[in-house]
């Protein structure tokens, strides 16, 4: 699983991203730090050409624009009719009645590779009364059957942030113990976890690898940034770095992987 970091640099895979506005830029950035090449768009009228040549395409709700929401959903159809691997981040379901209608839709109608969210967001698609504010979570793992349920219920990997990162597919299970709470200082940093996750679906048919190393290398690189009581500036910079600099050898050394 860790020679995923190198074959994405030697391979460089197209991240087709449909995300919001809000951190649209920084994903670009961390799918290029980690060695993908990213691609963004709110475009109907590429639609299909972009992405028939990407390799991975990351749907991501955060943002909701009414100009955009069909948008969202053709795309993640038209990806799927032409057999690109998927990620989807349903941000801040629980705020509205519209983030619940277009993420209802989705999972409808779309088979995804990975869904990505927070805890409060995974619980809430699995049918869970959560504790939530805005696009952030105030929820931690705690019923890991609960979690195998929503990943064979929704027939996905679940990739799940939080002070402890859990990852489930059916009934694997792999629990993250590298982090820094600065991660959650810092907006988006969920949101690279997607650009992340699809550049290593861009080399890898494992899904539960990809959504390993996606959470893995921003946790471990935040808990690596967060040196010497830097402010919250200077830590995102710090994290880009330690991003672009991570190898092989860095994860398999510092990586807390718990395999349940
Ligand atoms: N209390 C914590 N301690 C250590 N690391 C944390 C903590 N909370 C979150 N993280 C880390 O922060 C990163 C982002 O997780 P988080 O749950 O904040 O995502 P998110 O809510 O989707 O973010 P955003 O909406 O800003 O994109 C992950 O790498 C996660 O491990
Ligand atoms: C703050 C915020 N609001 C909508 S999307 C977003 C980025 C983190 O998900």
């Amino acid at each position: 699983m860790y020679e995923l970091i190198s074959k994405v640099g030697k391979a460089s895979p197209l991240v087709v991203h449909y995300t919001n506005e809000v951190t649209i830029n920084d994903c670009a950035n961390m799918t290029l730090a980690i060695g993908a090449s990213p691609l963004m768009s709110y475009s109907y009228e590429e639609l299909e050409d972009v992405i028939n040549i990407a390799s991975t395409v990351v749907i991501n709700i955060g943002t909701m624009n009414s100009s955009h929401l069909d948008l969202f959903v053709k795309a993640a159809k038209y990806a799927n009719k032409v057999g690109k691997k998927l990620v989807l981040d349903p941000v801040g379901v629980f705020a509205s009645k519209k983030r619940q209608e277009i993420i209802k839709i989705l999972l409808g109608e779309v088979k995804f590779d990975v869904i990505k969210g927070n805890m409060a967001e995974i619980k809430f698609i699995g049918g869970q009364a959560v504790n939530g504010q805005g696009v952030d979570s105030h929820e931690e793992c705690d019923d890991i059957d609960q979690l195998k349920a929503i990943s064979k219920t929704l027939k996905t990997t679940l990739a799940i942030t939080g002070k402890t990162d859990v990852i489930v597919d059916f009934d694997n299970v792999v629990k993250i113990h590298n982090g820094s709470p600065k991660l959650k200082s810092v907006t988006g940093t969920g949101c690279m976890i997607n650009s992340l996750i699809g550049s290593f679906l861009g080399v890898s048919d494992n899904s539960m690898d990809a959504a390993v190393m996606g959470i893995l290398c921003m946790s471990l690189s935040g808990e690596l940034a967060d040196k010497d009581d830097l402010g919250i500036g200077s830590f995102k910079v710090n994290l880009f770095d330690n991003i672009y600099k991570l190898t092989e050898e860095k994860i398999r050394d510092l990586g807390k992987v718990e395999t349940i």
